[in-house]
């Protein structure tokens, strides 16, 4: 370092007239490693001694004193200087005009100064501000860092000791091992050195480095750029060294990797999985089953172009694509599955038990249905013992004092009645039918009649009004002669009881009358299993929400039983009885009414217990959208149309054509059925379930359904409301105007359901001369044809003695000199096999013939 900045005296000795400077300045060189050097400029600043006037002579001028040690950093702020008062003119001091300059001199000299003091100031605020944001990143990177490392070190070492703690037995058995054999040189490893807690000192010494290791003390080689901070660093003696952002990003992204593999994340081996595919699936339903996240199915759908939600709904393709793709295989199954197994298994004859009959009461009206009804309500025991005070819910069980029971549907009309029998709810098994004594058979009369007989339940006779004075009963039995109903009195086996509604008469004897034909018909069921049953009614109740009938047909209903009712679902949350009792189960023949249904189900709709609500929801949204795509895609043709029964009758035993007929007179409705008992074949008859006078209405349309027949309307149409039902439910209705169309048609319908004839021609007879066997083919008869001509492809049989042994269906192999001919006239010779049969014996005769298929008619 070398001072550069030296004074000259001028040559005159005599030194010019300055205003006497207090700063000293002048650069330093500063020398570095490796021969750098760097010019540093320096002051040094003396305090101002001004003249006082007065004090003669200016005091003489600092002389260039030895300065004061050179600091790299700027010198404090000397005392602010006054400036220099002027002294008056005197002779021998300094002119006006020397002063004005002396004094503009001092000016500049302090403002030169302040600008430099700000300067240095400024520079100073800047570094300070550096200072501190290096200072404030760093504390922050650090805390990030030891979180990190805080946490990794956690799961590092739960995950170490979980580790060691299966590695310890081994390790030890290894070490014992080692002293046993060694001599006992290898030292048991510590606990803690199992727990990996020293695994710095049992870690080897890292490779030595190329670069030679600074010591302790020495200055460490700077690397890369010269920063302020770095100087002040070094000044400081501060050594540790910040990472930077990237490096901590890093450090991070390898601890998330590091973590991924841990948790077996990444290259994890995928559960491969069996999905079942319905054939519609939402997004979120997919990944449910294939354990996905909807994220990754979406994405996937996106890269093939389509954009989706978790909400949307999949086809079966689309579903099973996505499923393959990620690897899973699929089973594909009809919605209409989901409905399997819903009822249960079939009930084994040793749990049934005997159980009460179910009646509806049908008749013309007027007859006194409802005062029937009434009336046997009244019968009960127990309600009388509860001051009969019940409500209507749509049935009610009436108790004997005997103990039995008899459920009754209070339903009363025909239209009930087929309305659930249409929807195959079979609930009634027996029918009383009301015939006012003073009436007589009317026309509802013949139609329940009708319904009765197409639902197959006994008919029972109630000859109502017996009080009245022009009662005429035998009348009344007369009449229903007239429609096959034959009671004991006329010697057939329906019972009849003659009953007053009105004035109690003959209801018991009316119960007892069913008891006995319940008892007959041996109805039974099994009371110990979930239950299923039938809504009688339904309806929206404002308190108590969906409030339904329902009849137990088997097993037993209990409370907080998950149900599905048709396409409704719901939990049984109370179930009262027509009593209005709580009740905890309800078991087979018990009409009860249900509330916690979520929807309002319809008449007929079956109710299943099911284990879960899931399972619940699976099945009423089937029915749901079944029923749907029903109503939008027109009636669905289940065998109530001609043509569709006679592609049943194809495929069937079924022989009985049912038939409906409505006609505008008495006289052609009794013309047609007349016809159509003269059709009548031993193999095939036509059944007239209905045969009316008048336009074809909807409850002929409901027992047509009921019936699955047709509906044949002669020079008579249908109702607006018949067709549109006839339409949803997919009956057929033809109309005639002609009779012997009409006739034909079923004659065509009735011929197609006769079994086809088969007709045989005789086309010759063959000899067995001799009977050879080879080896791998079997017997092959040696044969010459001594009637007619043999024929490949024909029918052949064999008869032995004019006996036939076997009938061998098509003749196969027909062969004459080694080459297999088509046929073989008599007097030649030829060879024939009868593949598995070989009981063949010289002298047997084989008989050909063709089989011509002749259709029948009528
Ligand atoms: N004298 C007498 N009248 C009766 C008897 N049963 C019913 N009635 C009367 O017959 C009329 C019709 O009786 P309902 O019970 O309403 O007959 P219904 O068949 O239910 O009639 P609908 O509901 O219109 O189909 C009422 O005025 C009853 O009082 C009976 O046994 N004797």
């Amino acid at each position: 370092m070398s001072d550069g900045n030296e004074q000259k005296d001028s040559p005159s000795g005599r030194k010019p007239l300055t205003l006497t400077r207090t700063t000293a300045t002048g650069t330093v060189r500063q020398s570095f490693s490796h021969g750098r050097t760097k010019q540093v400029a320096v002051e040094v600043r003396e305090k101002r001694s001004i003249n006082r006037p007065g004090a003669g002579a200016a005091a003489p001028a600092a002389g260039p004193g030895v300065p004061p040690p050179l600091k790299t950093r700027a010198a404090p702020a000397p005392e602010p200087l006054q400036p220099a008062p002027r002294a008056p003119t005197a002779p021998g001091a300094i002119s006006d005009e020397e002063a004005r300059r002396r004094d503009e001199a001092v000016r500049r000299a302090m403002a030169d100064r302040e600008a430099r003091e700000e300067k240095l100031r400024a520079e100073e605020d800047q570094r300070r501000a550096l200072d501190d944001a290096q200072r404030r990143k760093a504390a922050e990177v650090a805390a990030i860092e030891a979180e990190a490392e805080a946490r990794r070190r956690a799961e590092q070492a739960e995950q170490e000791l979980a580790q060691v703690a299966a590695e310890r037995a081994a390790a030890r058995a290894a070490a014992q091992a080692a002293q046993q054999q060694g001599g006992g040189a290898a030292p048991t490893p510590s606990l803690l050195d199992e727990l990996g807690g020293r695994v710095k000192s049992t870690r080897k010494p890292a490779p030595v480095a190329p670069v030679k290791p600074a010591k302790k003390g020495e200055p460490k080689r700077r690397e890369g750029k010269l920063t302020l901070d770095m100087v002040e660093r070094e000044v400081a003696g501060d050594d540790d060294r910040v990472r930077s952002l990237a490096a901590y990003r890093r450090a991070q992204q390898k601890e998330k990797e590091r973590r991924a593999k841990l948790m077996g994340g990444g290259e994890r081996d995928q559960i491969k999985r069996e999905v079942i595919i319905p054939e519609s699936i939402t997004v979120q339903e997919l990944s449910n089953r294939m354990a996905v996240r909807v994220a990754d199915i979406i994405k996937y759908m996106m890269r093939q172009g389509q954009m989706m939600k978790q909400s949307d709904e999949l086809d079966a393709d689309t579903a099973e694509l996505i499923a393959t793709e990620f690897g899973h295989s699929v089973k594909r199954v009809a919605e209409s599955d989901v409905e399997e197994g819903l009822s249960g298994a079939e009930d084994v004859d040793d749990h049934l038990l005997p159980r009460p009959p179910v009646v509806t009461i049908m008749g013309h009206v007027d007859h006194g249905k409802t005062s029937l009804l009434d009336a046997l309500r009244q019968t009960d025991v127990v309600s009388g013992e509860h001051g009969g005070i019940t409500q209507h819910i749509g049935a009610y069980q009436v108790r004997l004092p005997d103990g039995q029971r008899v459920t009754f549907l209070d339903t009363p009309g025909h239209a009930a009645f087929s309305a659930m029998r249409a929807r195959g709810a079979q609930v009634t098994d027996i029918v009383v039918l009301v015939v006012a004594a003073d009436d007589g058979v009317m026309p509802q009369t013949v139609e329940a009649i009708h319904h009765a007989r197409a639902s197959g339940a006994p008919i029972i006779i109630a000859i109502n009004k017996i009080d009245k004075p022009d009662a005429n009963p035998t009348r009344a039995l007369t009449d229903l002669l007239q429609h096959e109903i034959v009671t004991e009195a006329h010697g057939g086996d329906t019972l009849a009881v003659e009953v007053s509604a009105l004035k109690k008469i003959g209801l018991e004897k009316l119960v007892e009358t069913i008891l006995l034909q319940a008892e007959v018909m041996d109805l039974k069921a099994n009371p110990d299993r979930p239950a299923e049953a039938t809504v009688v009614e339904s309806k929206l109740d404002k308190g108590r929400g969906t409030v339904a009938t329902v009849l137990v047909q088997k097993g037993t209903l209990k409370r907080g039983d998950i149900v599905v009712v048709g396409a409704q679902v719901g939990r049984v949350r109370a179930i009262t009885n027509e009593r209005g009792q709580q009740l905890q189960s309800a078991g087979p023949s018990e009409p009860v009414e249900i509330m916690g249904l979520e929807g309002v189900p319809e008449p007929g709709d079956v109710l299943n217990v099911v284990e879960n609500e899931p399972r619940a929801r699976e099945v009423a949204n089937y029915r749901a959208r079944a029923k749907k795509l029903k109503t939008t895609s027109g009636p669905t043709r289940t065998g109530t149309s001609l043509e569709s029964m006679m592609a049943k009758f194809k495929d069937s035993t079924a022989k009985e054509l049912p038939i409906l007929i409505k006609a505008d007179v008495q006289g052609s409705a009794e013309a047609i059925v007349g016809s159509l008992d003269k059709l009548a074949h031993e193999e095939v008859r036509a059944r007239v379930v209905l045969s009316g006078v008048g336009a074809i209405n909807e409850s002929d349309v409901q027992l047509a359904k009921g019936s699955g027949a047709p509906v044949i309307g002669f020079n008579v149409r249908a109702s607006k409301e018949a067709r549109d039902l006839a339409e949803r439910e997919g009956v057929e209705i033809r109309y005639y105007a002609i009779i012997y169309d009409l006739i034909d048609d079923i004659k065509g319908v009735m011929s197609g359901m006769l079994a086809p004839h088969t007709r045989e021609t005789f086309l010759g007879n063959a000899e067995i001369l001799e009977v050879f066997n080879i080896s791998k083919v079997g017997k092959v008869a040696g044969v010459k044809v001594t009637e007619g001509v043999v024929r490949k492809g024909a029918k052949v049989r064999i008869l032995r003695d004019n006996v036939v042994i076997q009938e061998m269906g098509t003749l196969t192999t027909l062969k004459r000199f080694k080459e297999e001919v088509d046929q073989v006239q008599m007097g030649q010779e030829c060879g024939m096999s009868f593949g598995q049969f070989q009981d063949i014996k010289q002298g047997d005769v084989i008989e050909c013939f063709n089989v011509e298929v002749v259709q029948r008619s009528l």
